[in-house]
């Protein structure tokens, strides 16, 4: 089954293979064909153990059949992959007891209630975690009584995440753990998440929701067509995104009154009536160039905004632009 586990504090921590890093994910130029369709198409991941690390990207672009390789579900067609130091496919035996792997689709026996169905996965899983701990880890505990069948969707995918954390895994694979999940669910998760990161665990996740990715990953990847398109810390990956700002001109002044754009960083300029629409690269010094004018002018501008990209742009922006260059 998904887990079979030794407790997690028993185990000796095992250094990862890149140069004094323990990294505990490794892959290099990963490829997976289907029948002559490349789904993959040479990916590079480094995870370090403690990380929280999501994938992002549009659909069909490749991250569950990285996630299944990295799992032990599939076998790469190319490229080379390491979980916990092993070939995650062919080292199964040694690597799959320490991880844990939540699916998009659980597929157990609807019949049983959510206790029947942890105990029956504790039974195939050493030194499982106790049934009602992994139930009130997952908030299940009120629903232990109750048939899988009669579940929510949301609570269904609690009960998924109780069974991958049966075995107290190291690394935990999370294949779009909250889709489904309402607000509050979502953040119940989000916080479970969290402590289990607190505790050691690595932790690699995909997910469509931006804000999952912002609150949650230490580093993240967005994936388009098979590839990375980008990868890094969230602010990193924002900070390559033009920054916006917007103010209505003073009355009697014009554009060319403003000191020089270009050289504070302004990559793109926009008027409609009085009001200036920029993009700047580097937004403080552009702010404050133009808030010293106005104070020198002695004049207010108002409706000042000024904002850093989001994730969400940093998103739409990658995906819109390689669909335009034609990747797929
Ligand atoms: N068994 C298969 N046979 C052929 N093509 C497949 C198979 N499984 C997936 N694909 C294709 O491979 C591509 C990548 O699919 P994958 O499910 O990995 O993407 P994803 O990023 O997880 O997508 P989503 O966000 O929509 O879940 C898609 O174009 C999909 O149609």
């Amino acid at each position: 089954m998904r887990t079979h586990d030794m407790p997690h504090s028993s185990r000796p921590r095992r250094a990862g293979n890149l140069e004094g890093m323990d990294t505990v994910i490794e892959t290099a130029d990963l490829r997976r064909h289907y029948k002559g369709f490349e789904a993959v198409r040479g990916i590079d991941l480094t995870v370090a153990r403690g990380e929280l690390f999501a994938l992002l990207g549009t659909n069909g672009a490749g991250k569950t059949s990285t996630l299944e390789v990295l799992e032990g579900q599939a076998t790469p067609t190319s490229g080379t992959v390491r979980v916990l130091g092993g070939d995650p496919y062919r080292d199964r035996a040694a690597v799959r007891p320490r991880i844990g792997v939540m699916l998009q689709e659980g597929g157990f026996p609807t019949e049983l209630t959510v206790t029947e169905t942890a105990r029956m996965w504790a039974g195939c899983t050493s030194g499982a975690r106790p049934v009602p701990e992994a139930l009130e880890l997952t908030r299940l505990t009120q629903r232990r009584a109750v048939r899988v069948k009669q579940l929510s969707g949301g609570e269904r995918r609690r009960l998924d995440l109780a069974l991958a954390l049966l075995g107290r895994p190291e690394v935990l694979f999370l294949d779009e753990p909250t889709t489904g999940l309402d607000a509050q669910s979502r953040h119940e998760t989000w916080e479970l998440i969290r402590e289990l990161k607190e505790q050691g665990t690595t932790v690699l996740l995909t997910t469509h929701y931006l804000e999952e990715a912002e609150q949650l990953a230490d580093r993240l990847a967005i994936m388009h067509a098979g590839r990375i398109a980008t990868s890094g810390r969230v602010a990193d990956v924002v900070a390559e995104r033009p920054s916006r700002m917007s103010f209505e001109l003073p009355l009697d002044y014009f554009l060319g009154d403003l000191p020089p754009l270009a050289p504070l960083g302004v990559t793109r300029q926009e008027n409609a009536g009085r009001t200036v629409k920029l993009e700047t690269a580097d937004l403080q010094r552009t702010a404050t160039a133009l808030l010293l004018w106005a104070r020198d002018k002695d004049v207010a501008l108002s409706g000042f905004d000024a904002r850093s990209a989001t994730l969400e742009e940093a998103f739409m922006e990658i995906a819109k632009g390689l669909e335009s260059e034609g990747t797929r």
